[in-house]
């Protein structure tokens, strides 16, 4: 279960499964898919914040519902479900944010991190877990960790299946603000509305530059990057703010 909440630019999408600790079935990755898609074709739609119910981030897939689906195709089904969401989730055009306020688990952590920013709850938790299931990440965690702490911590992190307090996570880069308890979800908002203030082809161009960025050779990437700002340079937005602040005395 996926509960979508829309707000003006800013979507709540809420994974309610409290009994499970919002572990992920197969009904639930399938939703969470098309809501990324439908998003993406959404040009009105600038922030979704992504949230656990009742007190916990995500668990992971459903232990109980994969149980039955123990083929090499239905990993396959699994890892490129949700590999692929969330890979589409990374190049969207609009800003996503993590509320974690609770346990993050297995795939749940590997949700967190391909979301473009991480509010953590100062009671919450982090931790890559697939190793005590005899499994490496399936969801892209494995190469997300490698390139927010590098390979040593990566493999560390994987290998001992360790929880990650909120005040490491922060340490580590793995989130960008910690949050009072019970928070999360507050503090969420007020970034999405710090980033909601601003024009949105330039939030928009902020996310394209950095995220192309990773793929591209530096100097590619730099090119890219004075091409972005060029564009925005002729945009009327630019040329507005400008003028409120050139203008400012006489206003
Ligand atoms: C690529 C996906 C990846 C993979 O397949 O490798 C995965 O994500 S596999 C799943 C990885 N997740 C876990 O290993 C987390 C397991 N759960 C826990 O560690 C704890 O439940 C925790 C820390 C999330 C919460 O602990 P708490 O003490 O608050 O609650 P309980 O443990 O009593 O759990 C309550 C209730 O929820 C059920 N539950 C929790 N997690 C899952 C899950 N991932 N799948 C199914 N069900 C889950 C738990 O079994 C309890 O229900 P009950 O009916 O009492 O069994």
């Amino acid at each position: 279960m996926l509960r979508i909440t829309r707000e003006g630019g800013l979507a709540l999408w809420t994974v309610d499964r409290p009994h499970r600790r919002n572990a992920m079935d197969w009904a639930t990755m399938e939703t969470f898919a098309r809501a990324v898609e439908e998003a993406c074709a959404d040009p009105t739609l600038r922030v979704v914040i992504l949230t656990g119910a009742e007190g916990a981030f995500l668990s992971g897939a459903d232990l109980y519902e994969l149980s039955s689906y123990r083929t090499e195709a239905d990993g396959r089904r699994l890892s490129t479900l949700m590999g692929e969401a969330l890979r589409r989730m990374e190049t969207a055009p609009w800003i996503s944010i993590a509320a974690i306020n609770g346990p993050a688990r297995g795939g749940g952590a590997e949700v967190a991190l391909a979301c473009d920013l991480r509010v953590m709850a100062e009671d919450a938790d982090l931790a890559f877990v697939q190793i005590t299931w005899a499994l490496p990440p399936g969801w892209g965690g494995g190469q997300r960790l490698r390139r927010r702490v590098g390979l040593g911590r990566a493999m560390e992190l994987l290998l001992t299946a360790r929880r990650i307090g909120a005040s490491e996570a922060l340490q580590l880069g793995l989130v960008e603000r910690i949050a009072p308890a019970g928070q999360a979800l507050a503090v969420a908002r007020a970034l999405a509305e710090e980033i909601l203030q601003w024009d949105a082809e330039a939030v928009r161009a902020v996310k394209a530059l950095l995220r192309e960025g990773e793929e591209m050779p530096y100097e590619a990437a730099l090119a890219a990057e004075r091409e972005r700002f060029a564009r925005l340079w002729a945009a009327p937005a630019h040329w507005a703010a400008k003028a409120r602040f050139l203008n400012r005395r006489s206003m």
